[in-house]
């Protein structure tokens, strides 16, 4: 396993060794012991899966209020990904400011969000297949999100956002001032 940090404190973008013989491939996808002394330690209760079928869907951004916040560590099962992670600690000298990484079922690199980070995705294939493991279990109740485009958080789509696939839900996500009280 290899990783490289953000120039944002916390995120880490990590890249599992693939062992690759005439059959296909081999990688150790997750370590508890390696994750909790070169990431962070935390402990992961709750598997996630999800499929977009349409390339340009767009999920996010997502984050649960405390006591339930979630750190997330996301990968692709099939197809690509361009994942974000926005900072919205309190206090954070890089309150609003946002990482992003593309992560693809090919090579397998996967992208550690840590809680109090919002994060969404944007798949850029058809069919694509998101996993990611959780530190803390579902909450609806505290169950929020933030405007994928809030040019407050400038993210830099390399899809044309014009035409996402959206949920309801994400279409009316609030602006990043709303936490700003
Ligand atoms: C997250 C979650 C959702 N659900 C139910 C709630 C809805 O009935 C249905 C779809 O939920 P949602 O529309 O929030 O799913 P996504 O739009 O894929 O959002 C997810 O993907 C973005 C990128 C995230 O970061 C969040 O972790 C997560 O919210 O699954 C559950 O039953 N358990 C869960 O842990």
């Amino acid at each position: 396993m290899q990783f490289e940090r953000f120039d944002i404190e916390g995120p880490a973008l990590i890249r599992p060794k693939m062992i690759g013989d005439e059959r296909g491939f081999f990688m150790e996808a997750f370590k508890d012991a390696w994750f909790r002394e070169n990431v962070e330690d935390v402990s992961f209760v709750q598997d996630n899966q999800s499929l977009s079928r349409q390339v340009g869907t767009i999920r996010g951004l997502h984050y649960q209020t405390a006591p339930f916040g979630q750190g997330k560590l996301v990968r692709c099962l099939k197809g690509s990904i361009f994942d974000v992670a926005v900072d919205i600690r309190r206090g954070s000298a890089t309150f609003g400011k946002w990482v992003g990484a593309t992560l693809t079922a090919e090579k397998g690199e996967q992208l550690w969000v840590p809680d109090g980070f919002a994060h969404a995705f944007c798949t850029l294939e058809p069919d694509t297949e998101v996993f990611y493991k959780v530190t803390n279990p579902y909450s609806k109740p505290n169950d929020a999100g933030l405007a994928f485009d809030d040019p407050d958080i400038g993210i830099i789509w390399p899809i044309d956002i014009a035409m996402a696939v959206l949920s309801d839900k994400d279409r009316l996500q609030p602006p990043l001032s709303s936490l700003i009280s």
